[in-house]
């Protein structure tokens, strides 16, 4: 018999976000004891309990039909064969949530009995460090008290916002592959540095702290980034020189143009579900 508000609680999946869910749904009160994870690979199972202490022996059926709320967090092609397998093991009532990339609540909702409630959620790994940025929709059996059930377990993920589904493609082209892109441009300026004469080490420092303070400035004053970005650029200086390159060099369209592919691709994940 759970105590917390939340009941039980059961993450099919223990890989980066079942396990960035877990961390995050603990500090949000799921007590301990009413959270079980189930996760094929032994090591990483044992993984899991030793570092969270959760349950993390059981298969999919089992942990889900003990559960008020099943968290998917499977590749896309694992998904058909999990819910074909839970959906009659489903607690009464229970409401089902999904962070796999592309694939559509419809798609929940032909492979589980009718009128589960479903909630599709786009989150991203910093919710590992409870700095992340996710995005919810609900499914068609999904009502408000689903919406705010799932909202308060991922509170401590860090941002959450509802969206309605036809944005979360955009969502996860924006914040889901979005810290990939920010690790890449810190490896990218650390090496400038290196380019530069620095030590390796000190120019991934320096990146890092620049990326990190800078963020902090952008979310502390509440200035846009286009005031912050003339605030650093003095006239006839080092960064209007340097912001020239980068115009030059097409970063903005890059960025753009990634964002884009990253769409595409997740409306492709969705299109391969239905073929
Ligand atoms: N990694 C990321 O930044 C984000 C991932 N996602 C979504 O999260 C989902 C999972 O991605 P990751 O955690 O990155 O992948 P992952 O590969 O780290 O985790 C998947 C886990 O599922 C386990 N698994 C495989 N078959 C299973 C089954 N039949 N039953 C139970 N568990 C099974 C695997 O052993 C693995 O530990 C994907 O659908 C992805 O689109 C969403 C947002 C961000
Ligand atoms: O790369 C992917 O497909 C997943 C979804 C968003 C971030 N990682």
């Amino acid at each position: 018999m759970s105590t917390s508000r939340f009941g039980q609680v059961a993450v099919l999946g223990g890989g980066v976000m079942g396990e960035a869910l877990v961390g995050a749904m603990l500090r949000a009160g799921v007590e301990v004891d009413d959270l079980s994870v189930s996760e094929p690979s032994a090591h990483r199972a044992n993984e899991l309990s030793e570092r969270y202490g959760v349950r993390a022996a059981d298969g999919n059926a089992k942990v889900a039909s003990r559960a008020d709320v099943v968290v998917v967090a499977l590749k896309p092609g694992d998904l058909a064969g999990v819910l074909t397998e839970i959906g009659p093991r489903l607690r009464e009532g229970a409401v089902v949530v999904s962070v796999a990339a592309g694939v559509p609540l419809s798609f929940y909702e032909r492979h589980l009995p009718e009128g589960t409630a479903v909630v599709r959620v786009m989150p991203n790994t910093p919710a590992l460090v409870g700095r992340g940025a996710s995005a919810l929709s609900g499914g068609s059996h999904a009502s408000a008290e689903h919406l705010e059930t799932v909202r308060a377990l991922l509170a401590e993920t860090g941002l959450v916002l509802t969206v309605p589904e036809k944005h979360l493609d955009a969502v996860t082209a924006v914040s889901g592959s979005g810290p990939a892109y920010v690790f890449y441009l810190v490896d990218a300026l650390a090496e400038a540095g290196v380019l530069l004469g620095l030590p390796r080490a000190q120019a991934l420092e320096l990146a890092t702290a620049t990326f990190g303070g800078a963020v902090a400035l952008l979310e502390d004053g509440g200035e846009h980034p286009v005031v912050l970005r003339e605030r650093v650029s003095s006239p006839g200086g080092t960064t209007v020189a340097a912001l020239r390159q980068l115009d030059a060099h097409g970063v903005r369209a890059g960025v753009l143009a990634a964002a884009e592919a990253a769409r595409d691709r997740s409306r492709e994940l969705a299109a391969e579900m239905d073929g």
